[in-house]
Formats: structure tokens, C-alpha cells, sequence
């Protein structure tokens, strides 16, 4: 077990009750922006620009989602992990699978209305890390925008499926790839990169959605220019101020090939006009290679959509000891802090905190722990730093054993979400631990440049992944589910005071928002690791819709095919998951579900 859990308490997996009628049991709420959502709809995969991943819809509820039942289902053929979000407007249901990229608009009987097959290299399939995957497409007045592996972003006329523009972004020859769902913001489509395990420059880029053009590019290394760090840019710690950071903080032209990567998510907060995201884990992963503070790597950013002018920026971890890349989302909320109401970002990050920071300045206002973390000892709040535990730190030739969390953190890419009604984040992740040994690491343009073998096995208490609730004001654990296998997939909240995720084991569940209870469950065909969105058709009926089809990094033993005699396969992440074929086999599908 890790030796310095410092985990807030957490009594057991079976879950509390969270105290009734003492509820909503905070003040926090979305921003007031947010109440014109539509909530019939499910246009982007975080649902809003705050993130939050909540349906006001409450047709499907606490007292009759037990009778949830299959509509239909819809098969793509496809083997590798299945992680988009169904986007769903007017009528229509739109998913964009994973490499080659197919683009589906189906009705609500389940009937193709149409297909589009980009033309995909099938080299990038090669270059991604960890799996093929696509996390998403995006409608805006008509239109879809999404990316595809090898490197384009697109936009297709919705009704048609016509294409309208293609634009490339990035190079595969230097191992970039796109596996990131877009965020549209005022008439600009974000894209950024993939590829922080093969020495690539992380950027994150605007494209006109009308025409395709690039119009501007943030690094997230190199000189402030680069970097767009320019007249406006007040970082809130002193550690991130100066001039050139992004270059001055690693040897020797090193920031070219330095990851940073941007493939998350991100947020936009329209009345303060600022975009939110976060950067990737520093390249390559064995640190002896890149001293320094290697900024702006796992760095926060807000930036004007305009012209991508940075505001603010905080590096979440200077010198990154094992790949807490800091892509996972940005929920944008409103709540009480010190007596004081605060408009705050709250991030679960990968190195096991959950950090709410003052989306305004970039201040952080807490950061606990969600998992056991025994390599770092907690955020001082004062300076922003993290202390980093001495002899837990890796590098050439040298093992270290028990390093919690593992690689892919507390929580990876799979999003979270919140409801105002209980104020309470619900966060679907994992409890991995693992041991990791610095080796050589030699930049050749677009092979693996990591210089680190790892192991990674179930953490604390034995299970590989687990459900929690989560009380951003008190900074604490409400409830948590275990789960035998990580839980990769994302998670929504409705207003029927239920949250949905589902399980590498191939099980999609209803939570009670409130207590934790386990309400209602169905098997899929293949492990989930995909989103579930919510929403209803002109009739009002209300549906749940999410994909089966396990894969990406967790379950690159299943749609990979891996051996699992070779624990250091899928960077490390195969000896965690030995069992996992024993419980389920590859292929994407489709589920819709109604009353
Ligand atoms: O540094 C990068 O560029 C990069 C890219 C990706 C990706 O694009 O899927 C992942 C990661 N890193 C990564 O660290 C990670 O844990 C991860 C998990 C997954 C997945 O889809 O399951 N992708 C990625």
C-alpha cells in the first residue's frame, strides 16, 4: 500500500448517505450564463462551455430509472476503443467513431440518414499512443467540426453530411496526431495536438469555422511569442513569471521536442471571454533528461479566443516525474469560498488533487486529494508549489517502486461532471499505482521518445478504479464506488437527481445522485469507454445514449491485442490489466435507451 496516503477519509465503498433534506446541500452553482442552455439538446460532449456535463432534463428520474430499457442499437464495425460523445440536435443523433474517423447522423429509430468516411492515413495509427481513439464531435448552427487522427480538422454541413472544409493542422512525419474533441467559440473552431510521447511540440489552434484558415497558434513551449505570452499576461505565481519561460526553463532547444500536448479539454467562461485548458506531460517521460522547470508543460492556461493571447497560466507541476499530463477538464462553477462567492475552475488532475483555482486570476483556492497520493505532499498555497517527496523520484537506471498514482493519474481524460441541484462533482477514475525505471531516450522524428519502462498494478484496497462524488466547497469526498477495472468512461448528471457512467467490464449503471445508490443496470456487448449524453426528441421523450467498445490505454490489451505475458506493454499499463479479455472483447456499438 502507498506509505503516505493522504486521502481524505473515506469510510467505505459501499455509499454514505449524504444527509436529506439538507440539500442542495452548498451554494455552488453554474454561472448564470448557463441558464439559457438548452437542455433538450446535447451539442458538444462537455454539454456546455462550463463543463459540467448536466442535463436539466428529469423525465428518466431517481424512482423509474430502473425501467430504463434498450430503443436500439447501432454498430460501427470498428474495434479499437469507441470514446466520443453522441452529439444530438433537433431530431438527429451524430457520432464520430474511432480512426478511420466515420462520421454518423442517425435518427431516433435508428435509421442511418447518412455517412461520411474521411480519408484517413492509415500511418496514424502507428504514431498514437493510446489507441485510435476520438473523443468527439461539435454542432454549431448547422455545422459539425471534429478532427481526425492523421491530423485534419473538418467541418461537414450537418443536414447532408456534405463536407465543407478539411484543413491538415499538424505533421504525422514528426508523430503528431489528433485524437482531442474540438470546443467552437465565437465563430472559431480549437483544435490541438497529440503526440507527447514522440517528442512533438504541443499547440493548441484556432480555425475560422467558416473557411477553415488558420488564424492563430499558442504553443505550449518555446519563447513567449510563441507562446503568445504577451502585454496582458499576469500569472498569479512567481514561479511563472518571467520572460521566455518556455524556453529559458529547459536545456538547449530541448522545448522543441518537450510534449505539452493539447489533448483535452477545454472550457470558455463568455463573460470573462476566456478559454481554459491544460497542457501535457513534459517529453520524455525520464526526467534526466530535460532539467528544469520544463514550462508550459502541465500548465493551465486562459486565453482569449480572439487571438489567443495568454492571461494567465499556471504550471500545475514543474518538471513532470511521470507523465500527470494536466489535459482533464475545466468545470466552470460559481461558489462559496471563505465566506466570499468566488467564480472558480475545478480541475480533478491526473497527479491525484483536485485543485479549485480562481478562474479570474488563476489563484488556487484548494487542492486535496481525491486518491492515494504518496509522491507528492500537497499543494502550499501560498506559492502554488507542489512538494515533490524526494526519494520518490525516478530517472536513468534507477527504479522506484510504488509510485501512487500511476502514470495515468487519479483521474485520466475521462470527464467528470456536475450537478448544481446536489453541488457535487461525480468523478469516474481510477486507483493504479506503479513502478517506474529511467532508460535512454533518443529523439528520431516520429517513433517513441520515452526513456521509461513501467509497471502499473492495482492501488490501495485492490480495485482498479472507482465512482466518486465529490463536494468542491468542503474539499472532501461525499461517497465512492469501487470498481474491479478503472472507470474510462465519462459520467452525466440530470436533474433527475441520477448520474450515469459505465465499466471496462461491460456494464452501464444509474447512480442516486445523492447517496450513491446503485439504481438501475444493463450489459453491453463490449467495455465502456465512452461519454453518455442525455437528451429528448419533439415528443418530449427523453433518451440516455452512450457507446460500448473498449480500448484506449486502459484497454489496449483488449483492442490492441496485447500480450498479456509483457506487463510493460501499452506503456506499463498491460500489468494492471491482465483479466481484463476474461471479461470482455472488442467492438463499438451504439446504445439508446428510453422509458
Ligand atoms: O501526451 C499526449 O500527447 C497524449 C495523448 C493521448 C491521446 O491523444 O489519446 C493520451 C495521452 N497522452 C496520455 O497520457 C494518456 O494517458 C491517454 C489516455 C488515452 C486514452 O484515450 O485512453 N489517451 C491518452
Amino acid at each position: 500500500a502507498c506509505s503516505q496516503d493522504s486521502a481524505p477519509p473515506n469510510p467505505d465503498s459501499s455509499p454514505p448517505s449524504v444527509a436529506q433534506g439538507n440539500y442542495p446541500h452548498n451554494n455552488s452553482s453554474p454561472p448564470t450564463w448557463l441558464e439559457a442552455d438548452e437542455d433538450g439538446q446535447w451539442t458538444m460532449p462537455a454539454k456546455n462551455y462550463a463543463s459540467t456535463r448536466y442535463s436539466g432534463l428529469s423525465q428518466i428520474n431517481r424512482d423509474n430509472v430502473k425501467d430504463l430499457k434498450l430503443a436500439w442499437t447501432f454498430s460501427t464495425g470498428l474495434t479499437p476503443g469507441h470514446e466520443a460523445a453522441p452529439v444530438f440536435v433537433d431530431d438527429t443523433l451524430y457520432v464520430v467513431t474511432p480512426y478511420p474517423n466515420t462520421v454518423y447522423a442517425l435518427a431516433l429509430d435508428g435509421s442511418k440518414k447518412w455517412e461520411y468516411k474521411p480519408d484517413t492515413h492509415q500511418e496514424s495509427q502507428g504514431m498514437a499512443c493510446c489507441d485510435v481513439v476520438n473523443r468527439g464531435l461539435v454542432h454549431v448552427n448547422g455545422k459539425l467540426f471534429f478532427n481526425t487522427l492523421d491530423n485534419h480538422a473538418i467541418a461537414l454541413e450537418a443536414d447532408t453530411g456534405k463536407e465543407l472544409w478539411k484543413t491538415k493542422v499538424g505533421d504525422l512525419q514528426r508523430g503528431e496526431t489528433m485524437t482531442m474533441a474540438p470546443l467552437v467559440v465565437k465563430g472559431k473552431m480549437l483544435v490541438g495536438n497529440s503526440g507527447g510521447e514522440m517528442g512533438v511540440r504541443g499547440w493548441l489552434k484556432a480555425l475560422d469555422t467558416e473557411t477553415g484558415e488558420l488564424l492563430w497558434t499558442a504553443y505550449s513551449t518555446g519563447p513567449d511569442k510563441d507562446v503568445l505570452i504577451g502585454e496582458e499576461f499576469r500569472p498569479f505565481y512567481a514561479q511563472d513569471q518571467g520572460k521566455d519561460l518556455g524556453a529559458s526553463s529547459w536545456p538547449p532547444e530541448m522545448w522543441k521536442i518537450g510534449g505539452g500536448t493539447v489533448w483535452g479539454w477545454l472550457s470558455y467562461d463568455p463573460e470573462l471571454d476566456l478559454v481554459y485548458y491544460g497542457t501535457g506531460n513534459p517529453g520524455p517521460w525520464n526526467p534526466d533528461f530535460r532539467p528544469g522547470d520544463n514550462k508550459w508543460t502541465l500548465t493551465v492556461f486562459a486565453r482569449r479566443p480572439d487571438d489567443g493571447s495568454a492571461i494567465w497560466a499556471y504550471q500545475i507541476e514543474p518538471h513532470d516525474l511521470y507523465d500527470y499530463d494536466g489535459v482533464n477538464e475545466s468545470l466552470l462553477i460559481d461558489m462559496p469560498f471563505n465566506g466570499e462567492q468566488r467564480k472558480v475552475l475545478v480541475r480533478p488532475e491526473r497527479n491525484g488533487h483536485v485543485y479549485v483555482m480562481d478562474r479570474t486570476s488563476g489563484e488556487v483556492l484548494s487542492a486535496n486529494t481525491y486518491v492515494p497520493v504518496n509522491v507528492t505532499d500537497g499543494v502550499d498555497l501560498k506559492t502554488g508549489q507542489m512538494r515533490k517527496v524526494k526519494d520518490k523520484q525516478p530517472g536513468t537506471n534507477r527504479t522506484v517502486h510504488n509510485i501512487c498514482p500511476a502514470a495515468p493519474g487519479g483521474k485520466d481524460w475521462q470527464p467528470s461532471a456536475y450537478s448544481p441541484r446536489t453541488g457535487l462533482i461525480y468523478m469516474p477514475h481510477n486507483n493504479l499505482c506503479m513502478d517506474m525505471h529511467g532508460t535512454q531516450a533518443n529523439y528520431i522524428a516520429g517513433t517513441p521518445y520515452v526513456g521509461s519502462d513501467v509497471k502499473m498494478f492495482a492501488g490501495p484496497g485492490g480495485h482498479r478504479g472507482a465512482y466518486t462524488a465529490w463536494d468542491p466547497v468542503a474539499g472532501s469526498k461525499v461517497w465512492s464506488i469501487k470498481e474491479e477495472f478503472p472507470v474510462w468512461s465519462g459520467t452525466v448528471a440530470t436533474a433527475g437527481d441520477i448520474v450515469f457512467y459505465g465499466t471496462m467490464d461491460r456494464w452501464f449503471k444509474a447512480l442516486d445522485a445523492k447517496t450513491g445508490e446503485l439504481l438501475w443496470k444493463y450489459r453491453v456487448g463490449s467495455g465502456i469507454v465512452g461519454q453518455p449524453v442525455t437528451f429528448q426528441d419533439k415528443d418530449g421523450k427523453q433518451y440516455v445514449a452512450i457507446f460500448s467498445g473498449v480500448g484506449g490505454w486502459s484497454g489496449a490489451i483488449v483492442s490492441g491485442g496485447l500480450d498479456a505475458r509483457d506487463g510493460t506493454a501499452a506503456l506499463g499499463f498491460v500489468n494492471a490489466m491482465k483479466d481484463l479479455p476474461q471479461h470482455t472483447d472488442k467492438g463499438g456499438q451504439l446504445y439508446v435507451f428510453s422509458l
